[in-house]
């Protein structure tokens, strides 16, 4: 019998009764999980409900307090992550474990490079992976190139091939697409279909529900550590999935304008902003205003962000905040003026991870508004329990906080001075359903009290749903506005600048 023949039934992993505990704490409570050939398993929870640690269990980066693991019907413990990857077993983590000074092949190969005469086979290193390349369809991208030169999919390939290339049978992916534009993600789906053709096993995390429906074979869920189920996807909705997840369904995802929240003043104008990347941007919003900043990546979106916030800034044009003309030099001259910026933040940045979630939340009014702080901080204890923060108090190091946690500390940091205008970017990545529809009853609480909210999704029902004026750029300027509730076609016509009748593969 061939080895190579895998019917899809095939259990290759089982993971039954996983307990795992943090100092004492119990953060894993007898989770089942069993992977079969050629699926796509997502596995879905709340922010903190232990995907992670469960990935990395599987992983060899932690292990286990109780339970057992299973490859082939082979009970294995993995106490190291190479251990796991030479058993075929990989993880595509967010942070990258590349040398960017290195080219792919090496990367792929690196620690067991080809050796000829004791030397490294660079000849031979970079035909094998030329090889692996092609037989994944993935002929623009060369082996000899630089790591560094690549784009954040570039690399999350790489990653997999390196994974390919140790026969892996088994792959995680910890949230693959945060990071990828929509047409990055188009590649990471055909990949993830070849991948299932060869009967490789995919463990998909995610919280974009949306993925999980395109991709995934059956997906299970978490719930505080516990197993909640496991479900063919095809036999489920979404509105079951939140609920089973989320423990109470979400009736209506975008929360209506709260009564009486009308636009007042303009609090936020630029008048024909511009530098390198961005040009003639004419933008106003209004106390109690949303207004939302759409186009594709590159299109300019996060760079007006970067210049309101004096990380870089516009060298033409002008700023006016309350109709008074500011300048914006640095963070530090924004946010006295009364802006906020927040960011996706994904790696913590912004964040001090061996400080707790208290001081953490407290670092901007701290640095930068002392005379308000101790004011500002009583604020805090609220911000965090309005976002759903789960953590054992405000005393415990955001670094053991899950990364959807440590995200609600980087918003309650912001919120906590008082803003008059906050640039939201990408405010809810990374976060799930449940903690999102806090996000935007927040956002129109905050536009309730006239806050003017300038904020910056890829997700376009998000821009839809919460707007209410959508700026669309294009090539670093504005290709025009739209009122929020438009169709997500009529924003991509205008943020690519074709008709949607004649949109298609070029
Ligand atoms: N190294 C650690 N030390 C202490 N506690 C930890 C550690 N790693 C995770 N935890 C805790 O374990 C729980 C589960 O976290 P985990 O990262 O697995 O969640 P998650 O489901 O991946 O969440 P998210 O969607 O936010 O990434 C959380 O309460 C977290 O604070």
């Amino acid at each position: 019998m061939s080895s190579d023949v895998v019917s899809p039934a095939t259990t290759l992993l089982r993971m039954s009764g996983i307990e795992k505990s943090f100092l004492g704490v119990q953060v894993l409570h007898g989770v089942d999980l069993d992977l079969r050939a050629g699926e796509v398993h997502a596995l879905i929870g709340e922010n903190g409900a232990g995907k992670s640690t469960l990935m990395k269990i599987l992983a060899g980066v932690y292990q286990a307090d109780g339970g057992t693991v299973e490859l082939d019907g082979q009970s294995v413990r993995f106490e190291h992550p190479l251990q796991a990857q030479q058993a075929g077993v990989s993880t595509v983590f967010q942070e990258f474990n590349l040398l960017p000074e290195r080219t792919v092949a090496e990367n792929v190969f690196l620690g067991r490079e080809p050796r000829r005469n004791r030397l490294v086979d660079a000849a031979r290193m970079n035909t094998d992976t030329q090889a692996l390349l092609e037989d994944l369809g993935l002929t623009w991208l060369r082996p000899a190139t630089r790591v560094r030169s690549l784009s954040v999919a570039g690399q999350q390939i790489v990653e997999i091939v390196k994974a390919l290339s140790y026969d892996a049978r088994i792959i995680s992916m910890d949230e693959p697409t945060a990071a990828l534009a929509d047409e990055e993600v188009e590649l990471l789906y055909r990949l993830i279909a070849k991948l299932k053709e060869r009967g490789v096993a995919i463990l998909y995390v995610s919280h974009r529900l949306k993925e999980i429906f395109d991709l995934s074979d059956r997906v299970t869920i978490l719930k505080d550590g516990a197993l909640v189920d496991t479900v063919a996807t095809a036999d489920i909705t979404s509105d079951e999935l939140v609920r089973k997840m989320v423990g109470r369904p979400i009736s209506s995802f975008f929360p209506d304008k709260r009564p009486g929240t009308e636009a007042g003043d303009v609090r936020l104008e630029i008048r024909q902003g511009g530098n390198e990347q961005v040009d003639g941007i004419d933008l106003t919003v209004r106390a109690g205003e949303i207004v939302a900043l759409a186009g594709l990546q590159g299109s300019g979106r996060t760079e007006i962000a970067h210049a309101l916030f004096g990380v870089d800034r516009f060298t033409r044009g002008q700023v006016l905040l309350d109709g008074r003309v500011v300048t914006l030099r640095s963070p530090r001259q924004a946010v006295r003026s009364g802006l906020a910026l927040v960011t996706e933040d994904r790696k913590g940045e912004g964040l001090v991870l061996n400080q707790s979630v208290a001081a953490n939340a407290r670092l901007v009014l701290d640095a930068v508004l002392p005379r308000r702080a101790s004011q500002g901080a009583r604020r805090i204890p609220g911000i965090l329990s309005s976002l759903e923060l789960v953590s054992r108090g405000s005393s415990q190091e955001v670094r053991f906080l899950s990364g959807g946690n440590q995200q609600k500390v980087v918003l309650a940091k912001w919120l906590a001075t008082e803003p008059k205008v906050i640039v939201l970017d990408e405010p809810t990545r990374g976060i799930d359903v449940g903690a999102k529809e806090r996000v935007y009853t927040l956002m129109r609480e905050l536009s309730a009290q006239g806050v003017a909210i300038l904020m910056i999704s890829s997700e376009l029902p998000e821009v839809i749903g919460m707007a209410d004026r959508i700026v669309v750029l294009r090539d670093g300027r504005v290709a025009g506005e739209l009122p929020g509730g438009v169709d997500e076609e009529t924003v991509m016509a205008l943020a690519t600048g074709h008709q949607a009748d004649e949109r298609g593969e070029p």
